[in-house]
């Protein structure tokens, strides 16, 4: 079988399928896919970026495919690049056909692993996940087993089929393999056995490890690791502009230490003719991404600034803002929607949001506040992308109050409960009020228990978001809580001020109200932008 790196614009022949897309040069709009994914092709490939390489395997339409591609190589005349599958000699197992080597029709087509996922018909790609029990650190919020389970969702919110898993104990990881020999070889037998496509491990991995560890499991096997899954989730699901610019941004910067194997097939084509090659061309790669990278940051910071200047016109109409926090998937979206009528995507998946969404909550005492639902957290959320939404995040700093969601049905709400207190002591909101909220009774063995559970504990509300049971209740407690951090105020508002007494109305808990000759006395609590905003009228009513 002949498989041709192609240009997009090159047209494949219909009926064919893309085994895989490379990134080439503009790497913002194009990440390395971790797996390869089949795609039937279909008249949407002129649709596809022009400045990607593909992969086709001209199998499935019958012919060969002719296209070949020219890459320029360390700036010199371009040049024709064919690949071709090599048969797999050395490696000691008996060749079990792929996939890639069936055709349909011979009996042999995996037809089972096509899907349809939001409408398209997509390849589950085969992954073998691999974790590494060593001695638990603070930070270990879950167990080995546990971290696996959560591991394998995430691999299935991908687009993966797991069809295995294994872990190691281990004092220290293995500098160069992260996990032993024995295991390795153990691991590569597995995988061959079940025709597997990707191998994730559950923790981050060195450029060498990825690399030997590809290397050792040979073959077109693909190795990464939870860092890289969650990017890959974060892509295929970032909806606004400011969220592929972050996820991107995150992506190339995890991206650049690990720029070390894409191109060493560049030095296999060349017959070792020219030395050195791809490791220039890693060179050159290294440089063009750093370029992309400080480009992507100047055009994030404008889209900030923008965002930036919108909430300064929202936070001179002082409504509290209350932000839903939490674990991915413990039911914020559907709490934002309940008391909103917001239609934010609420399902059973794990990070179904990415991008914050505000909206006002009206009380029937006419009360109001804005409620921002925010992307979920996760235990070992990668660094990079901590830091890269930490603007969008900015929401949860600027919040009067933090609504802590729990799935209280989930097995780990504890664990999970100690992970999303941790990342957000890492986002030092530690001095912003709290409210602690079981959500999912209504899934768990005994609700009335749990409700008990609750009742004992300080400031936490048992509900249910999708019976709507102990909403109510949770309103209360946000408007009870929302009065803690408020300042008390005293002040004398001109009659020809109503708006602003409106505000207070709506806004503020007032407990005393006066006509006097030259306004409206009114006594009490107020959002703190909103007393400062009442200066000059308190200082009338002091003199
Ligand atoms: N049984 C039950 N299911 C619920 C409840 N609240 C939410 N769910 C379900 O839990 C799943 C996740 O809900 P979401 O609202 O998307 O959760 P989320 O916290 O926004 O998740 P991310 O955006 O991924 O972080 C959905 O399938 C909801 O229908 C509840 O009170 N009871
Ligand atoms: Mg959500």
């Amino acid at each position: 079988m002949s498989v041709a790196v192609v240009p997009l614009s090159c047209r494949a022949p219909l009926g064919a399928r893309i085994l895989h897309t490379r990134p080439w040069k503009n790497y913002p709009t194009c990440w390395l896919p971790l797996w390869t994914r089949p795609l039937k092709v279909s008249s949407a490939i002129g649709d596809l970026q022009p400045t990607q390489i593909i992969e086709v395997d001209a199998i499935a339409a019958g012919e060969a495919m002719v296209a070949k591609s020219e890459l320029e190589v360390n700036g010199d005349s371009p040049e024709v690049v064919e690949e071709s599958i090599k048969e797999d000699k050395g490696n000691g197992f008996p060749k079990k056909s792929s996939n890639k080597d069936r055709k349909p029709g011979d009996g042999t087509f995996d037809y089972e692993r096509f899907t349809l996922r939001n409408g398209r018909e997509v390849y589950l790609e085969k992954a073998y996940l691999v974790g590494v029990e060593h001695k638990r650190g603070e930070d270990d919020f879950l167990g080995i087993e546990e971290s696996l389970e959560e591991l394998a969702q995430l691999a299935d919110t991908a687009g993966l089929l797991v069809v295995g898993s294994t872990y190691q104990k281990l004092a220290h990881p293995n500098s160069r393999t992260y996990i032993g020999s024995g295991k390795v070889s153990e691991i590569k037998n597995a995988i061959h056995a079940l025709d597997v496509e990707t191998v994730i491990f559950d923790d981050e991995l060195s450029a060498g490890q990825l690399r030997n560890l590809e290397k050792a499991f040979g073959g077109d096997v693909r190795v990464c690791d939870r860092t890289a899954l969650i990017l890959d989730i974060f892509n295929q699901r970032a909806a606004t502009h400011e969220a592929a610019l972050q996820v991107s941004l995150a992506q190339m910067e995890y991206q650049l230490p690990r720029l070390t194997k894409m191109w060493s097939h560049l030095e296999r084509q060349a017959g070792g003719r020219v030395k050195g090659m791809g490791e220039k061309q890693i060179e050159v790669d290294k440089r063009i991404l750093r370029t992309q990278i400080t480009a992507l940051r100047k055009e994030l910071e404008s889209v900030r600034e923008h965002r930036r200047q919108y909430r300064n016109r929202r936070v001179s109409v002082p409504v509290p803002v209350v932000s839903l926090v939490g674990y991915t998937n413990a039911g914020k979206s559907t709490i934002l929607n309940r008391l909103t009528g917001a239609d934010v995507l609420a399902e059973d998946r794990l990070f179904a949001t990415l991008d914050p969404t505000t909206r006002r909550v009206q009380l029937n005492n006419g009360k109001e506040f804005l409620l921002t639902d925010t992307v979920g957290f996760i235990q070992k959320l990668p660094t990079t992308l901590v830091a890269a939404f930490r603007a969008t995040l900015e929401e949860i700093s600027e919040s009067s109050l933090l609504v802590h969601v729990v799935d209280i049905s989930h097995p780990l709400a504890q664990q999970q409960t100690w992970a999303v207190d941790k990342i957000l002591s890492e986002l030092d909101v530690a001095s912003i009020p709290k409210l602690v909220v079981w959500n999912k009774v209504d899934k768990t063995m005994d609700p009335t228990k749990i409700k008990m559970e609750a009742l004992e504990r300080d400031h936490v509300i048992c509900i249910s978001a999708l019976s709507g049971d102990g909403l109510k209740e949770l309103c209360d407690a946000i408007q009870g809580k929302l009065k803690d951090s408020m300042v008390w105020i005293e002040a004398l508002v001109p009659y020809d001020k109503g708006d602003l007494l409106n505000t207070i109305y709506q806004i503020g808990m007032v407990e005393w109200t006066e006509y006097k000759e030259q306004g409206t006395l009114i006594k009490g609590h107020v959002p703190l932008p909103l007393a400062r905003q009442l200066t000059p009228m308190r200082q009338l009513c002091i003199s």
